[in-house]
């Protein structure tokens, strides 16, 4: 029997690229205590640069003690902010996807074994076999070929996996350690992804991946919600699947919290560890988007996301498992999201986003014809190396003042998300709406850019600007009601408008659509 009088709470992490969050919410959704730890600053020990470490050759990787330090270090800052852990009925939790997790033989044995008088990252310190390679790695080019052979072609595996090979989908990435570092592979216990590494911790034993987050592997059948053989077998030896173990639904309760959190923390020894998953999948669950709605996450990567009743077989982007109450969801990523957008603010204007604003507002819509490409990293949609492209009104190469680049920029990814939103039949309504989440949706000159390009009104999440840590914590509120019986007296999730199109929009951003079509056309391709 539940006591109806208790206090009740629910913890939400996101292990994103850049930083970790966690959040409290209460049984009403309403948020009691936040902390985060930004792993460039607060873990400078890891030498990371925007949360990464960058190879010669497109590798980009990540330490995965990184993120158990940092977990250590956001469960402290929770305590400092007043968190009482015995209050917590559920926890779950969002990472970013499709990065894998090495674990060291013995591993297992160790995160059932520790003890609650050390910190994780000093116990675990030695149950890793390698870095982790992260979604913006893109070395992994022959695997994909070999993958989509493999299976029959890129529509084939598509139709199977919900897309083609992507560089930094786990299967090929898993391919090219086996064929390359075989000795790290044989000397693999299990691989997780980064969802499933950190639910590992919570729950003091090798966690299984969701199927949400485990169709961004290109290894998953998203028909028969079972791994694909034919997949595992161009990917790795016959223990593959057994490294990867069993998929589970993401609405899952894993087990219950480790008796380290007990003893450490003061959880209650039934607190529900939910299934964590794929950040953007958390996000769209965060979002409670309705009919005709379409999500917009402006993390470090820039993302479309929104719910689908059937599979299709996208010709691009991709289809994973819903993780809610839709069966399915489309996904579209775009590498230079963030991270781009902050580097060239510092080179045009130095580190401040209302000096940014600043060079916005002396420009008008449209940029009177300047218009860039701006790919600080390989990008993802289109496939395409690290460039800059920059034109002036008549397509000339050209090298504007600062402000025009400011707005070609901003301008160049909207329309990109435009013009690949369209080509996988993405249209929108005149009844549509962008919802907007992630740390650049407090941006409103930017999301003025994306409602205009759209040609739709943009808005944000009242409750907050992350719905991938919010929708962790409404994750795990919601599965332990199930699981309890509970009624939930939650709240519903607003969203207000912060940006509408001005009449004039399409007339504007028709033709440079055109225009930006063209352009992309004429990029280098990537072999
Ligand atoms: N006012 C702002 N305008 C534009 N971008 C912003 C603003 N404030 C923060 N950001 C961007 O938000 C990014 C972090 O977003 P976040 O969603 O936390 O990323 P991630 O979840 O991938 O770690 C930073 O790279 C930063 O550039
Ligand atoms: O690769 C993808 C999605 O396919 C990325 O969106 C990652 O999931 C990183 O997320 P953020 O840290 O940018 O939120």
């Amino acid at each position: 029997m539940i006591d109806e009088t208790r206090k009740k709470t629910f913890l939400g992490f996101d292990f994103s690229t850049q930083r970790l969050k966690a959040i409290v919410i209460d049984d009403k959704y309403e948020i009691q205590q936040e902390a985060d730890v930004e792993f460039d600053v607060d873990l400078p020990e890891f030498r990371t640069a925007g949360g990464v470490l960058r190879g010669e050759h497109g590798e980009v990787t990540a330490p995965p003690l990184l993120w158990v330090k940092a977990l250590d270090m956001v469960l402290d800052r929770l305590v400092v902010a007043g968190v009482d852990f015995s209050t917590v009925e559920a926890l779950s939790g969002a990472a970013q996807q499709h990065g894998s997790v090495w674990w060291a033989k013995g591993a297992e044995a160790k995160l059932a074994s520790l003890t609650p008088d050390g910190f994780l990252h000093t116990q675990l310190a030695t149950v890793f076999v390698c870095d982790s390679p992260v979604w913006m790695d893109s070395s992994t080019t022959a695997d994909c070929k070999a993958l989509e052979e493999a299976v029959g072609g890129p529509e084939e595996l598509a139709k199977i996996t919900g897309s083609r090979a992507y560089e930094r989908f786990t299967g090929p990435q898993i391919r090219k350690m086996y064929k390359s570092k075989p000795r790290v592979y044989g000397a693999t216990e299990k691989i997780s992804l980064i969802s499933s590494f950190a639910c590992s911790l919570f729950v003091g034993k090798i966690a299984p991946i969701d199927l949400s987050d485990g169709s961004g592997m290109n290894l998953l059948d998203i028909h028969t919600m079972k791994w694909c053989d034919k997949a595992l077998e161009a990917c790795g030896d016959e223990t593959l699947k057994q490294k990867l173990g069993e998929p589970v639904p993401s609405a899952s309760v894993v087990g219950s919290i480790s008796p380290y959190f007990v003893q450490r923390y003061g959880f209650k020894p039934d607190c529900k560890v939910v299934a964590f998953t794929g950040d953007n999948c958390s996000a769209l669950a965060g979002l409670r988007l309705r009919s005709g709605w379409v999500g917009l996450s402006l993390g470090t990567s820039d993302t479309l996301l929104l719910g689908l009743e059937e599979p299709g077989a996208p010709v691009a982007g991709h289809v994973l498992v819903g993780p809610t109450s839709a069966p399915y969801m489309a996904l579209l990523c775009f590498a230079n999201g963030s991270l781009t957008r902050q580097a060239e603010r510092d080179r045009l204007c130095g580190p401040s986003w209302q000096a940014f604003d600043e060079l916005l507002r002396s420009t008008v819509r449209g940029n009177m014809g300047y218009m860039g490409i701006y790919y600080n990293t390989a990008e993802i949609l289109p496939r395409a190396p690290s460039l800059r492209v920059v034109q002036d009104s008549a397509g000339r190469p050209c090298n504007p003042a600062p402000q025009f680049e400011a707005r070609a920029l901003l301008e160049g990814q909207a329309l990109s998300a435009r013009a690949h939103s369209e080509d996988v039949g993405l249209a929108l309504e005149r009844s549509s709406r962008i919802v907007a989440t992630g740390g650049a949706s407090v941006n409103t000159s930017l999301l003025q850019i994306f409602a205009d390009v759209f040609n739709t009104p943009v808005y944000v999440q009242d409750q907050h600007a992350n719905a991938a840590l919010l929708g962790a914590a409404m994750r795990a509120a919601e599965v332990w009601a199930q699981e309890t019986n509970t009624q939930l007296s939650g709240s519903e999730v607003t969203v207000s408008p912060v940006a509408k199109p001005y009449p004039d929009a399409e007339k504007i951003y028709s033709p440079m659509l055109q225009r930006y079509r063209k352009m992309l056309e004429e990029l280098p391709k990537l072999n």
